[in-house]
């Protein structure tokens, strides 16, 4: 009999977690799996909930975004018990990278016959990442997200839109395998997964499994491009573009003259004027879909999603 957990973070993204335990009720095969329920109360506690559950449970689930994902999933670590995913965030970057449906009633139904697949974790400064962390201007809009009461893929664009046209590459110094080199970024991702979430795919050729980080590079670009930047992150062509440069390599060192602002998985953290990432290989074991309900995603995927009645 398979023991799962569900964390659920009832102010993740747009609410559609709201009759989750419904959807958990009636799609879970009671022959071959029990469940328990567990709401978070607060920042943090998705990771104390899950820490006290690995080994415990055989499925500890994250019913929220990238930032539950991130708390749940870090509580895991090193141990046998598997992640699995609801994705009801805004971004959902790692679960659209392991193709978790997208209807809840579907990422339910996945949990009663997973594919358990080990992944890599992305270490920063102590903080550790999922699917993406990164310096530069995604860092600073992390940081400015987290002041916003409105949340949501529109708020998000909105802020993006506003901070995009203010904010100017930094100096930093980077050295991989003993190599040091001055460079002006405007930013800097560290890519396990291929995508930030929404299918926007900064390191089109990342794999969470290869031991590697897809250090991912954009130098400051005339703003007029943008819109072709932006594109070549949707149709997974930016390592084409002549503003970008994707490194792999298992770990980096970034200086710069000040205290960086970071993010891991799309959360704030602040980290010093030393950053070392590093990679830690397999390190989480994730509860994938089968086959025949993995929910294979295009461009018009995540707008689709936004369509009424489509939970
Ligand atoms: N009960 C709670 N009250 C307030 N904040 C919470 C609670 N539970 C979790 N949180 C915090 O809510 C934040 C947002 O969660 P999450 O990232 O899952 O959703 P999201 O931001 O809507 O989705 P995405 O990251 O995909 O955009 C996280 O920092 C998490 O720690």
């Amino acid at each position: 009999m398979k023991r799962i957990l569900f964390i659920i973070n009832p102010v993740s993204g747009i609410g559609r977690q709201k009759s989750i335990e419904e959807y958990i009720n009636a799609g879970i095969d009671r022959k071959t799996g029990q469940y328990e329920i567990a709401y978070t109360q607060h920042k943090g506690h998705a990771f104390e909930i899950s820490t006290e559950a690995a080994g415990k449970y055989d499925i500890v689930v994250a019913v929220g975004g990238d930032g539950t994902v991130n708390e749940t999933g870090r509580g895991l670590i090193g141990s046998e018990t598997a992640l699995g995913i609801i994705p009801t965030g805004s971004g959902n970057g790692l679960a659209r990278h392991m193709e978790i449906p997208f209807r809840i009633a579907n990422a339910v139904k996945a949990l009663n016959n997973p594919v358990i697949t080990p992944i890599d974790v992305i270490s920063m400064n102590g903080y550790y990442a999922l699917n993406m962390a990164g310096i530069g201007f995604d860092a600073h809009i992390s940081h400015k997200f987290a002041t916003r009461r409105n949340r949501g893929p529109l708020a998000y664009m909105q802020l993006i839109t506003r901070e995009f046209s203010k904010y100017k590459a930094c100096r930093y110094k980077m050295t991989i395998d003993g190599h040091s080199k001055e460079l002006e970024a405007f930013l800097i991702s560290f890519a396990n997964s291929t995508q930030y979430g929404n299918n926007i795919h900064i390191a089109p050729q990342a794999k969470v499994d290869d031991g590697l980080i897809d250090i991912c590079l954009i130098r400051e670009f005339p703003k007029y491009t943008a819109p072709a930047l932006l594109f070549s992150m949707i149709d997974m062509s930016i390592d084409q573009n002549k503003y970008d440069s994707i490194i792999k390599a298992p770990h980096v060192s970034i200086e710069y003259h000040e205290d960086l602002q970071g993010h891991v998985d799309g959360e704030p953290v602040m980290l010093g004027k030393q950053v070392e990432v590093g990679i830690i290989p397999l390190a989480i074991k994730v509860a994938a879909p089968p086959q025949e309900l993995r929910q294979t995603q295009n461009i018009l995927t995540p707008l689709i999603e936004l369509l009424p009645g489509m939970s």
